[in-house]
């Protein structure tokens, strides 16, 4: 089987599981996961961090994003350009500045934010649904963030991830970029 399709088949498998977990359990989860993220020094360091905003059964990025506010970060989420399949990131200090956009996301509204300069981020929250231990992971097949991230190799990335959400042995493309760190709610892990 090709790549492409053992992702397609993984990434329904974690998201089917992820739709039986018990809501309460993984806001638990969420919070212990939140609270390994805000000790790490990185984390402490970082003035300029890349957020996406948590629809579904993502690990929620809100509470990041007002962490994050209140500890005198600049924060910035991305805009999709569905044609190009890129990544334009906008500062943000209010959820009056996000709009409904395609697929069920918040993003920036481009009339109420400024443009982020890529190379001032210094640490970008990475989005997906199957991750592994070497940091490889599958999104939703955008291929935005390997985009992304083949333009900003040094930026430091962290995914949030549960336990359920780790696989063994994901198969990986040639494009694909591994993240710097995962944080799930046993352990943090740095490939
Ligand atoms: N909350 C959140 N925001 C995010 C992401 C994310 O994972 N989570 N992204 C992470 O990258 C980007 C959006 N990623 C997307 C990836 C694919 C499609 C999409 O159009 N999917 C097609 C089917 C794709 C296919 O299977 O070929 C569709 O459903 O029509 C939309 C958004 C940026 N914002
Ligand atoms: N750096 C790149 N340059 C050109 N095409 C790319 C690049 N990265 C990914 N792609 C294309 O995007 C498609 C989707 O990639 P992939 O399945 O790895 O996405 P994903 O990691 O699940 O999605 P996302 O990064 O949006 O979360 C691939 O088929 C690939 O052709």
């Amino acid at each position: 089987m090709e790549a492409k399709e053992v992702k397609r088949l993984m990434r329904n498998e974690v998201k089917h599981h992820l739709s039986k977990e018990d809501p309460e359990d993984l806001a638990l989860k969420t919070s212990k996961i939140h609270n390994i993220l805000f000790e790490q020094p990185e984390w402490k360091r970082a003035g300029n961090v890349g957020i996406t905003l948590s629809v579904g059964r993502e690990i929620d990025t809100y509470e990041i994003l007002a962490r994050g506010l209140e500890e005198n970060k600049q924060m910035a989420a991305p805009k999709c350009d569905p044609d190009k399949k890129t990544l334009i990131f906008y500062h943000i200090t209010s959820l009056e500045q996000l709009e409904d956009s395609f697929y069920g996301l918040k993003e920036p509204d481009l009339l109420k934010c400024k443009k982020v300069n890529e190379d001032d981020l210094d640490f970008l929250l990475v989005p997906g649904i199957v991750y592994s231990d070497k940091g490889y992971r599958i999104g939703y097949g955008g291929g935005y963030y390997d985009r992304f991230l083949s333009g900003n190799p040094s930026l430091y990335t962290c995914s949030l991830a549960y336990e359920i959400q780790l696989r063994d042995n994901l198969p990986t493309e040639e494009h694909d970029i591994a993240v710097k760190s995962i944080i799930t709610e046993k352990r943090f892990i740095r490939p």
